[in-house]
């Protein structure tokens, strides 16, 4: 259970510690913040609500803390990050009790998320180990007017302190995505874990202590993003800022000094269905893509841009899927499940009442029950409704029909968002051109948008972020090049 055997350590009587030097703390701020279950829609957990100080002596620890770690053989590094990935697979139990009770996330997801997120510690031992141990040798006379006088060593260095800010929907998961990364590159890690999730993420730094790494390596600071986050995303002793989430990162990105930025931001990922595409394969892609933990994923399907001759069928398929969801609560394993936070609830709903007034073809009744939104298509949706182009982040999915190819990708680059996009079709000349021309970081072709799996590379277009992550994208970005050169006194030239 959450907070019980070997967890007892984080709590203290009804309040999580936070972490900070390698030990479990009470706030001095006296503080707390309440982590609402989107479910019951009671508290059902609180954290410390850190202050400016307690920040700065993570930062310091981090610093310090670092430098030691930059000296610690690769293996060494990886090895940890192996037995940290165990441990928090077997404790994925309670862990995966969290994230249902903090985000409503349907058990089995739940349990999927911790082992997805051990494997992805694993994979990045892996591949630090495979990256981090090569670099490139250089001779000078491959550029004009020089001898082979100078030996170019260039090697992967750290970056320092890395800060991770991951959001609500993959709180487990996208916290290690920049965890791992960043320890076997060298650094040391401060996480700002979301609130909704937040005792999730303090479970699994737990697991991260019980594998050994040393003392300030790791910290983790609670406490709302909106009264520490600027604290956190300006400090001086931040090298590295990574962070995953909404229009946030992109004032984050304002603020922030002179540091690399890695930004994972939203979507309003678009799925092309042409004429020729298998309809069968496509309403369940627009089921899985669109419905998943409720439509609460940047990756999720956000618009449907059909075909119209065969929007019909289409529709019908979908809806006929639509009726088969289980709606309910997490822990019954259902597939549409409470959205995070009333506030969420209250702009979905804005989202579909704009889209009433305006005329959009309800395929379902609309219905909600506090946190609980019913599964939800709007057919004949017009690019004058706010649905056709904002990211609902709920069960809500808006079919927008198209006369041709070049509509639907004009929909597709009129977004501010640019993150991934989907296109069916059994024609895949035509799938690729349709790919080169949508203003995405990723297409896929006769499947629904996806991140995973966690090695590939994952990064948003305009709006939707800053460079790429996925392991090896992330491990690069959390380095600095170093190079050496060596200057002969005469030219040298191997058999020469
Ligand atoms: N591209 C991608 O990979 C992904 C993108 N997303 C996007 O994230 C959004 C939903 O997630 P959500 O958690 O609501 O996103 P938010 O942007 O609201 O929050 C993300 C994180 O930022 C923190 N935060 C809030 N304010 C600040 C601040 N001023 N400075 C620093 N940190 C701050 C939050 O903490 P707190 O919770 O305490 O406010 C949370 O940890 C959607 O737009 C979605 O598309 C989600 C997942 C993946
Ligand atoms: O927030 C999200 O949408 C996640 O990054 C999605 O991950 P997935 O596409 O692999 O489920």
């Amino acid at each position: 259970m959450a907070g019980t055997g070997m967890f007892s350590e984080i709590l203290d009587g009804d309040l999580y510690k936070y972490y900070s030097d390698g030990e479990w703390k009470k706030s001095s701020s006296g503080k707390t913040v309440s982590i609402v279950n989107p479910t019951t829609r009671k508290t059902q957990y609180k954290v410390q609500a850190c202050t400016q100080e307690e920040v700065n002596k993570v930062m310091e620890s981090a610093k310090s803390a670092q430098k030691a770690w930059a000296k610690t053989p690769l293996w060494k590094r990886a090895e940890l990050l192996h037995k940290a990935a165990a441990i928090l697979k077997e404790h994925k139990a309670p862990i995966a009790e969290c994230l249902i009770k903090e985000i409503a996330k349907p058990a089995k997801d739940s349990v999927t998320e911790v082992v997805r997120s051990g494997d992805l510690i694993s994979y990045t031992a892996e591949e630090g180990v495979r990256i981090l141990g090569e670099g490139k040798f250089l001779v000078s006379d491959s550029f004009p007017g020089n001898d082979r006088t100078k030996y170019c060593l260039t090697s992967k260095i750290p970056l320092g302190v890395v800060l991770a800010i991951p959001p609500f929907n993959y709180p487990v998961n996208l916290a290690v995505s920049k965890i791992g990364p960043a320890l076997i590159a060298g650094n040391s890690l401060v996480l700002k874990p979301p609130t909704q999730g937040a005792v999730s993420c303090l479970h699994m730094v737990h697991c991260f202590h019980l594998a050994g790494f040393p003392k300030g390596l790791i910290s983790c600071v609670t406490g709302k993003g909106s009264e520490i986050g600027d604290f956190l995303t300006m400090h001086p002793g931040v090298n590295c800022i990574s962070f995953t989430g909404g229009d946030t990162g992109i004032a984050i990105s304002k603020k922030a000094g002179m540091i690399p930025l890695q930004m994972e931001l939203g979507g309003k990922d678009a799925c092309i269905v042409l004429e020729d595409a298998d309809l069968d394969l496509v309403a369940a892609n627009i089921i899985k893509g669109g419905f998943s933990y409720s439509g609460q994923r940047c990756t999720a399907i956000k618009v449907v841009l059909v075909m119209e001759s065969v929007a019909d069928a289409l529709v019908e398929k979908v809806k006929a899927r639509v009726a088969k969801l289980r709606v309910g609560p997490p822990e019954n394993d259902c597939d549409i499940t409470p959205v995070v936070t009333e506030s969420s609830a209250n702009f979905i709903e804005g989202l579909v009442m704009d889209a009433k007034e305006k005329g959009a073809t309800f395929c379902q009744q609309y219905k909600r029950e506090g946190n609980l939104i019913w599964p939800l298509l709007l057919d004949n949706v017009r690019p004058d409704m706010r649905i056709a182009w904002e990211e609902p982040f709920g069960p809500i999915l808006p079919v927008v029909r198209i006369n041709s190819v070049e509509e639907g990708i004009y929909h597709c680059n009129a977004s501010n968002f640019g993150l991934q996009g989907c296109v069916f079709t059994k024609d895949i000349n035509r799938a690729m051109l349709i790919s080169d021309a949508m203003e995405t970081g990723t297409v896929q072709i006769n499947s629904a948008p996806a991140r995973g799996p966690d090695h590939f590379p994952f990064q948003g277009l305009k709006d939707s972020g800053i460079g790429s992550q996925g392991i090896t994208n992330s491990i690069n970005m959390m380095t600095k090049v170093k190079t050496t050169v060596i200057n002969l006194p005469s030219p040298s030239y191997t058999m020469g």
